[in-house]
Formats: structure tokens, sequence, C-alpha cells
């Protein structure tokens, strides 16, 4: 998926995977994984997701990234959220608080910019890349982070050849693959298909969304 597919979806409102709330599982498992209160979060591909304002309210420093600046925009925009914005090389980074947006490409991203990172919550992020990347944006990530860091990661799962991505079915044999050498907890395998009736419209017969806690 060239950046210009997610920008151009954006532009269109295309943008399905948005959830107007936050994502229940994240407020169910979120505690579990006992990140401190002043932990930083990354929240890589980031879009302009509910969860970013619940971390926040958590007390965290989130750091998000996505290569959408509209994405961005509208996140501050709806929450009435006031942003100082500052070019920086080739992102755009938008700071509110302990909330820093930055408008560009993950796999560009510079380490410097990023900074201590103390957990990861990914929703949506890997399952919106196809094969060929999703190995190089683990790879990224792990670069980025201390051994033993937790992830909290949401995938979906279902017979790939039924739709075509994104999003793309990530499995847990491709999850342990993509993680190997780090310790991996799946938490949940819920059949969802029931609530996603657009996966059933498009011919998906299961859809299970997955829930991980990884220590990278
Ligand atoms: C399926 S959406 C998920 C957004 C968000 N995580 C959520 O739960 O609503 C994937 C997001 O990844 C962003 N994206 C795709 N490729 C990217 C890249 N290379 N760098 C940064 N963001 C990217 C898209 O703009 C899009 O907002």
């Amino acid at each position: 998926m060239e950046p210009e597919y997610w920008q151009q979806r954006w532009q269109k409102g295309e943008t399905g995977f948005h959830l107007p709330r936050v994502h229940p599982k994240l407020e169910q498992y979120w505690p579990l994984l006992q990140v401190p209160d002043s932990a930083t979060v990354f929240v890589p591909l980031c879009g302009k997701s509910e969860d970013l304002f619940y971390l926040w309210q958590r007390g965290h420093c989130v750091t998000g990234i996505d290569i959408s600046e509209q994405a961005i925009r509208a996140f501050f925009t709806e929450h009435q959220m006031t942003y100082e914005v500052e070019q920086v090389e080739d992102v755009v980074v938008y700071q509110h608080d302990r909330l820093r947006l930055i408008a560009g490409d993950y796999f560009a991203l510079q380490a410097s910019l990023l900074g201590s990172i103390d957990a990861v919550y990914d929703r949506a992020a890997l399952i919106a890349l196809p094969t060929s990347l999703r190995q190089r944006y683990v790879q990224t990530l792990r670069k980025w982070l201390r051994p033993a860091t937790p992830v909290l990661l949401i995938t979906l799962d279902y017979a790939q050849p039924e739709m075509s991505g994104p999003p793309f079915a990530v499995s847990p044999e491709e999850v342990a693959q993509l993680f190997a050498g780090g310790e991996i907890e799946q938490w949940t395998h819920h059949d969802i298909l029931d609530y996603e009736p657009r996966f059933r419209t498009k011919g998906v017969t299961q859809l299970h969304e997955d829930v991980y806690r990884i220590r990278c």
C-alpha cells in the first residue's frame, strides 16, 4: 500500500476502520498491561483514533504517527484541542500537552524524534499492511524499543482468499513468526463477524479479533 492510497482514503472519507468510540478491547485489556500512568505510549499508524484520547486521559504521554495529516488535524479539531505545530525535516509534529501526533511515514521516522517508548498500542496498524511490509514494520518497531517493552496488539484473522485487504488477515502463527524471540501471550480469540456486517457482505465467513500481549 503506497502512502497515496491512505491519503486518498482519508480525502474521500473511506475510513470504515475508524471507531467513533474507544475500542472495547483497549478498555478491557490495557489495565492488565500494568503500564504506569507516567509511561510514554507509542501508537503507530494512529489515524484519528479515540484510543489516543483514552491513553492520554489515563495520564500517559502519547506519541502517534500517521501518514495522513488530515487525520491528525481531524483528531484535534474533533476534540476541540489546541495544538502547536512544528515542521521537523520531512514530518510535521502536532503537540498538545502530553499528546504528540506526527504526520509522516512510519518507515522513515527517525528514532531521535520518537524518543524513549515504554509501551506500544497497535490496533489496525499491523493488519493495515500487506505481507511484504509487515515484517519490515515489526523489525522497525523492535529497533526503537528496549527489550521486553510491552505491546498490546489487536489483529483480525479470517480466510484471506475470502476478501482482499486491508485489513489483512494476520494469524497467530504469523504473529509468532513476526515477533519470534519475544514473549507472546494471546489473550483472546473472538469471532466478531456478527458485529461486523461489512465483512459478511464482502464474503467473509469467520472473523476473529485476536488480542495479544507481547514483550518485544
Ligand atoms: C486501518 S487504519 C487504522 C488507524 C487507527 N489505528 C485506528 O484504529 O483507527 C491504518 C492507518 O495507517 C495509516 N498509514 C498507512 N501507512 C502508513 C505509513 N507508512 N506511515 C504512517 N501511517 C500510515 C493510514 O493513514 C491509516 O490511518
